[in-house]
């Protein structure tokens, strides 16, 4: 079971993603206050140029929030954020901001970085945002350049930045290595909790479930479907004249001769001890009679073998469809009924019959 295609993985996944657009929506909210306070402060301390640039900025986060709201593009919300933040931090270290005090906020990349993007990610953007301090620091003459630093200002920022970014990087690499870990864990629990131990099928409860979420799709969209109620004949003397791990073995290469047989859609389980239960989704009853059919005669022409024994194995089977019936309790009660009917009617035969059955199986029986 791979963990990119399991079904809780991806749940798990898209549960993150949402997480990480509402932490950003709230980053995106903070981003705006900020920037109309700092705006606001410097206006009025006489920084009208300084506040009317910091009050632009608002505008591609506000721009960036609407265009998610409506097209609930993530990965289009992340990199316009980051995007606009570098670009505001890029100009904070230029200028200087108020005071020299603009690259401060360099502090808050590390983190959201590692956040919003993978590790590899996040350390080239940050190796970047070190080359663009490196070249405001050392070419103060460059267009677009007002700041000066000291050169103990610049030493302590980048000593600081760099402690910041390993602590973080570190944090974020074992946030992910738990992460990672808790998901095994719990798809582990969650594939166990749907499988035969055994035969390595869906059990009876995952097949429960199934059934009930098929009788849903019948009952919106009028989808068919039909089920196979399997038991191996005469189990109790398999068992019995070679061992019970010999019956165990038969389970196992049963198991794998039905998956050969049935389609991908199809869904095969053990449904307790020797028996087995196939859903056929978008099957009607002529259909899964035949398939059960061919499974039956599979089975009979198969050489059932285990530590040098072959063994004689047969199966009967009874086959229902939901057109017959009206709920999933009803349709398993027949399947069940059928059955019984193909076991006293002498065992390796599939009930209901149908007269192109009944021709197959006497055939077969005269060769
Ligand atoms: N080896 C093995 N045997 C099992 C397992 N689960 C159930 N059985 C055996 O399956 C046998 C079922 O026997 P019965 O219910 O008498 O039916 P049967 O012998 O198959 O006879 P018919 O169903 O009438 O054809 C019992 O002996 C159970 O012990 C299992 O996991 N492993």
């Amino acid at each position: 079971m791979s963990r990119d295609s399991s079904s809780g993985y991806q749940a798990a996944r898209e549960r993150e993603d949402a997480q990480v657009s509402l932490v950003l929506t709230w980053l995106s909210l903070a981003a705006i206050l900020c920037l109309l306070g700092i705006g606001s402060k410097a206006w009025h301390s006489g920084h009208s140029t300084h506040a009317l640039i910091l009050w632009f900025f608002i505008l591609p986060i506000v721009v960036n929030m609407v265009w998610f709201a409506f097209s609930g593009n993530r990965d289009i919300q992340k990199a316009g954020l980051l995007v606009t933040v570098s670009v505001l931090f890029t100009y904070l270290i230029a200028s200087g901001g108020e005071g020299n005090t603009g690259p401060l906020w360099f502090y808050v990349f590390p983190p959201l970085l590692f956040f919003l993007t993978s590790l590899k990610t996040g350390t080239m953007i940050l190796l970047l945002v070190y080359l663009i301090a490196l070249i405001v620091f050392q070419f103060p003459e460059l267009p677009f350049v007002f700041a000066e630093y000291e050169s103990d200002f610049k030493v302590r920022f980048f000593a600081t930045l760099t402690f910041e970014s390993i602590f973080c990087f570190v944090l974020e690499a074992s946030r992910l290595k738990a992460r990672n870990e808790l998901l095994d864990l719990a798809l582990t629990h969650e594939h166990a909790a749907k499988t035969d131990e055994l035969t390595g099928l869906s059990n009876r409860r995952d097949m429960l479930n199934r059934l009930s979420g098929e009788f849903s799709r019948y009952q919106r969209s009028g989808h068919h479907f039909s089920i196979v109620l399997i038991d191996l004949d005469l189990f109790k003397t398999i068992n019995d004249q070679f061992g019970h791990n010999t019956g165990d073995a038969v389970l196992m290469q049963f198991a794998e001769l039905v998956q050969t047989v049935i389609r991908q859609t199809d869904i095969a389980a053990r449904w307790g001890g020797e028996e087995f239960l196939l859903l056929l989704p978008d099957t009607s009853l002529l259909p899964a009679l035949k398939l059960a059919e061919r499974l039956r005669s599979e089975v009979a022409g198969n050489s059932f073998r285990f530590q040098g024994q072959d063994l004689p194995v047969t199966m009967s089977a009874g086959v229902c469809s939901i057109a017959q019936v009206n709920s999933i309790d009803s349709m398993l009660r027949q399947a069940d009924l059928q059955l019984y009917s193909a076991k006293g009617a002498g065992r390796n035969r599939i009930a209901p019959r149908v007269r192109s059955q009944a021709t197959a199986t006497h055939s077969e029986s005269n060769t």
